[in-house]
């Protein structure tokens, strides 16, 4: 479902996110992303999702080649995708039901039936008690997973979720990632970026990644 082939990526004679990665995901498979700050993680991440193309090398999702993608078929994968990167935050004067409608407005939707999968969206995470409240009145943890209510909202294929447990107390990390399963579960292919030494050493797939090289888990 999702391929690398020698993947490199330099965003500048310096930086070189990525070197001659090559790696496959399985359709369903829960697989997580470890290595240090740096080593290369959100950079893969945006290559998935067209935000980044490769210096070198093939990345294909569903068989389709993303460096040859055009621009119109850009929103076309996008919405294959669940995206929780860290720099999409919430939309601050917004309520969490319509950070999570927007998505589904943008794409056309009527706003009733917007509204209907917003709110079924936000239950499935555990946060729809708090679809009127603003985002900033919101935890940390708590607000990872309206991110996470936003990302499906349009029912991906893939969710790509970088690091959604940074800053967040255990048992605030175990309710994201519960959550993240969840999807997994019921078919959807995750990729999650972590540190959490503890979910890892559970997890049935680690990709390693140190200076932008596999250190282990591509096969
Ligand atoms: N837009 C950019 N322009 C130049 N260099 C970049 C850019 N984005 C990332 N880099 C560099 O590429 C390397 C990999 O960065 P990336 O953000 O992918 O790592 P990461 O593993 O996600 O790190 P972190 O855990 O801190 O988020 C770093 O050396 C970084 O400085």
């Amino acid at each position: 479902m999702i391929e690398f082939q020698s993947v490199s990526k330099q965003y500048s004679a310096e930086a070189v996110a990525l070197r001659d990665v090559s790696l496959s995901v399985a359709k369903g498979e829960l697989v997580y992303l470890a290595g240090p700050s740096g080593a290369g993680k959100s950079t893969l991440f945006k290559m998935i999702a067209a935000i980044e193309r490769p210096t070198t090398g093939k990345v294909l999702v569903n068989g389709e080649d993303i460096g040859k993608l055009g621009k119109a078929a850009v929103p076309f994968l996008r919405r294959k995708l669940g995206l929780i990167l860290q720099e999409q935050r919430l939309l601050t004067d917004r309520s969490v039901l319509a950070n999570i409608m927007l998505p589904l407005l943008v794409t056309g939707a009527p706003k009733r039936e917007a509204e209907q999968r917003a709110r079924a969206a936000l239950d499935k995470v555990g946060m729809l008690d708090r679809a009127n409240a603003a985002p900033l009145e919101l935890s940390g943890g708590e607000q990872q997973r309206v991110a996470i209510a936003r990302a499906i909202v349009n029912r991906p294929q893939i969710i790509l979720a970088d690091e959604p447990t940074a800053n967040l107390d255990r048992a605030s990390a175990d309710k994201v990632l519960d959550a993240l399963r969840a999807f997994n579960a019921v078919g959807v292919t995750c990729m999650i970026s972590t540190h959490d030494e503890q979910v890892l050493a559970s997890a049935s797939r680690v990709i390693h990644l140190d200076h932008g090289q596999l250190a282990g888990g591509a096969a």
